[in-house]
């Protein structure tokens, strides 16, 4: 039984309308006990025929067996333990140390803790590997083919494939690659492929497979090739042979294809694996190879549907790719603060500094009105004579809110209200105090004049409408205050100048509730859901782009192991997150909460939880970093403005009020400010829905992923 057979192999990449197609009718028998040395031009192959061996990659047609199974039946063991697999790109996690990298495939493999140590100080001697404490992205790129080649071999596979491992290396580590391969396979039945566009290094392989575009044009002992071409070297031999079969064979039409067959490898050029077979394959011979049975291996130990050493090494790979880059940790543990901080300071406070321009005809000079010996009112028995009250209205409104400017004339104030010197002016008439004083004491009788001159003119700026509101405010509450004190001083009840509006202490919440209180639960849940895409988004993403998923993948775990581990470690994460969310905002910014602060951990937590879910349904249909981005941002406003978090829902049009009921911050958001606010309990139906919704968000999510990968895979 060959360990590689390809048979009619073929493989297009795009629309089968029009395909570009890689493998043509290929064959390929690679023997047990050998090294094939798989060579070829760039871009004719080589790699999408490993990964149709290896399994990541299906054949459109023909079949491959490896070790006698079809790549991915079950119980083939590949992907798995049975081969070992080192692509062209490092596919390393960069934040591992040498050490930690050659654990994490072992375990990955299943071997004991012992057995890794051991097998570790045999490759770090022979393959010169750099200190075990390195991280892999200290390390060169020569040093990092070397951690690469390390793991693919640490569990003694029967069926090793490289490609093109030697690329980067110096002469005499190639060389000490090249013996070491030799001596292994001369003394156990692994097979080797390795692609390698150093052509005459494959002078040591004990067959070679010559491609192009997408077909083996032969398939030989090295010897044999050379001798049939009569060259002198290997590449002299490739040569001809691809002038001699060369470009009448290249067609970009399958039909064409079935019509005129390529000619394989060469008939009768295939070498008969029993030649490699019945070699002396005494494993005891070979230092690396040991005898092991299962009890050895506690990381194969199943726990639920994976292994221990799978756990354990996928955890520790997520924990470490996050924690040993400073820019993870600030991400996870620091923008939230630095975010809630930036909420608390800056959101819902009253503002300060505004500049009110005042232009007063009551007075000739403003210092008169502030003039301490000024009488403003006379009281008498039925009636009150006031004299400049204007004055007691600026004193009563003072500088708090507003910073007073005073003007000489109406013009002059509207003129530097143009200039936005200031925010707007008040306006009191010559006879302010006079018509005032007519419209208290004669009532129903008093004229029209004394209606319009009696009132306090305001013009304001109103494009901020913030400002504005709070300046108006404030003017409100300043003339009520300061018609109350008048009144008192005439004799009449204070009362009178107040609204008959009253307004009682609150079912919920205070009087003077802010708006930072309305829109916190909304800030945080949105703060902690992005953060958590973003990191999601980018972990996976890289993980993808620079192999690492598909190396794991072809080691044998699945999909939904690597997607549960991430999963486990990141809700480790974002508990913690949350529980330091709330711990900052009750210590630092006194927000008191009402509620259960577990209930509310538990609300953010899963709010996080699902935000994660959105980031890595983002990584499994986004291809690059910019474009996940690009959908991260993209929703994150839309989620944003339609939650109710900025402006009620109820100003919404009906219909939309109802569809956004479903979004996954909407109730959610209620729940958070019924739980902080109204310290109600998850018994509450206005809570627990909340948690209903994050729950059915966390399914769909987490449904569309697994579909995603499942394709993808
Ligand atoms: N996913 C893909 N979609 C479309 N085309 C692809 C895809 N992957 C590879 N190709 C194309 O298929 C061809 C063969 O690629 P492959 O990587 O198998 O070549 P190779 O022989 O390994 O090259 P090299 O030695 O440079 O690595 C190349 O033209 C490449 O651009």
């Amino acid at each position: 039984m060959a360990a590689v057979e390809v048979r009619d192999g073929f493989k297009y990449y795009g629309r089968s309308a029009n395909p570009k197609i890689i493998l043509n009718f290929l064959n390929m028998n690679v023997p047990k006990g050998s090294i094939y040395g798989l060579l070829g031009a760039s871009g004719c192959g080589k790699t999408t025929l490993l990964s149709c061996i290896v399994g990541k990659k299906q054949l459109n047609n023909g079949e491959v067996t490896v070790l006698g199974k079809k790549p991915g039946a079950p119980g083939s063991g590949v992907p798995g333990p049975r081969i070992g697999y080192m692509p062209q790109e490092i596919a390393l996690v960069e934040e591992m140390t040498v050490k930690e990298t050659i654990y994490y495939f072992g375990r990955i493999y299943g071997m004991s803790d012992d057995k890794i140590r051991e097998k570790y100080k045999l490759l770090r001697d022979l393959l010169q590997l750099p200190p075990a404490q390195q991280l892999v992205k200290k390390c060169s790129g020569g040093q990092q083919r070397r951690v690469s080649f390390a793991s693919a071999m640490i569990h003694d596979p029967e069926l090793l494939i490289l490609d093109e491992p030697t690329v980067g290396l110096d002469p005499i580590l190639r060389e000490k690659i090249w013996d070491f391969l030799v001596e292994s396979t001369r003394n156990s039945k692994m097979a080797v492929i390795i692609t390698t566009h150093y052509i005459e290094e494959a002078k040591k392989a004990n067959i070679i497979g010559l491609m192009r575009n997408g077909i083996l044009l032969a398939e030989d002992t090295p010897e044999r090739i050379m001798n049939k071409f009569e060259s002198n070297s290997i590449e002299e031999a490739f040569l001809i042979l691809s002038q001699k079969q060369g470009d009448d064979i290249i067609t970009s039409n399958p039909a064409d294809f079935k019509k005129h067959p390529i000619i394989p490898a060469l008939p009768g050029d295939v070498i008969p694996s029993i030649e490699f077979e019945n070699r002396n394959t005494n494993i005891e011979k070979n230092p690396i190879n040991y005898n092991c049975n299962d009890d050895d291996f506690d990381n194969r130990k199943r726990v639920f549907f994976t292994t221990r050493g799978r756990i354990k090494a996928l955890m520790t790979k997520n924990f470490v790719q996050l924690f040993r880059q400073p820019s993870g940790i600030i991400f996870m543990l620091m923008f939230p603060l630095i975010q809630l901080s930036c909420f608390y300071l800056a959101i819902g406070k009253t503002p300060t500094n505004l500049r009110i321009g005042i232009v007063n005809e009551e007075v000739d000079d403003i210092h008169n009105c502030f003039n301490s010996s000024m009488k403003t009112v006379t009281a008498y028995n039925e009636t009150c004579e006031f004299n400049k009250v204007s004055c007691r209205y600026i004193k009563e409104l003072g500088d708090g809110t507003a910073h007073r400017i005073y003007f000489k004339t109406k013009e002059d104030a509207f003129d530097a209200a143009r200039r936005t010197d200031v925010i707007g002016f008040l306006h009191f008439s010559h006879n302010f105090s006079e018509s005032l004083q007519e419209r208290l004491n004669d009532g129903r009788f008093a004229s029209n004049a004394a209606f319009e001159y009696g009132q306090l003119n305001v013009r304001l700026d109103q494009t901020d409408q913030q400002i504005s509101y709070f300046l108006e405010r404030r003017l409100r509450e300043a003339f009520e205050n300061f018609l109350a004190n008048l009144l008192e001083d005439c004799g009449i009840p204070r009362g009178i100048a107040g609204s008959p509006v009253h307004i009682m202490k609150p079912i919920f919440g205070t009087l003077d509730s802010q708006f930072q209180q309305y829109v916190a639960p909304g800030v945080v849940m949105t703060m902690v859901f992005f953060l958590a895409t973003l990191m999601t988004a980018a972990v996976f993403i890289s993980e993808r782009t620079d192999g690492v998923w598909d190396r794991t993948l072809v080691a044998g775990v699945s999909a939904n192991e690597m997607l549960w581990a991430h999963l486990l470690s990141q809700f480790i994460i974002m508990a913690f997150q949350s529980f330091e969310v709330i711990m900052y905002i009750g210590l630092v910014f006194n927000v008191t909460n009402h509620g259960n602060p577990a209930t509310l951990i538990g609300l953010l937590t899963m709010t996080a939880f699902c935000g994660m879910l959105f980031g890595l349904l983002i990584s499994v249909y986004c291809s690059s970093h910019t474009m996940a981005n690009f959908v991260a941002t993209g929703a994150f406003y839309p989620m944003i403005i339609l939650c109710g978090l900025l402006w009620p829902l109820e100003g919404m049009p009906k219909l939309l009020q109802h569809i956004v009921m479903f979004f996954p911050f909407t109730i959610p958001t209620i729940s958070a400010r019924n739980i902080l606010e109204k310290g109600w309990s998850i018994m509450d139906f206005q809570v627990y829905n909340g948690f209903i919704v994050m729950a059915m968000w966390i399914v769909i999510f987490f449904t569309a992923c697994v579909i995603g990968l499942k394709r993808g895979s």
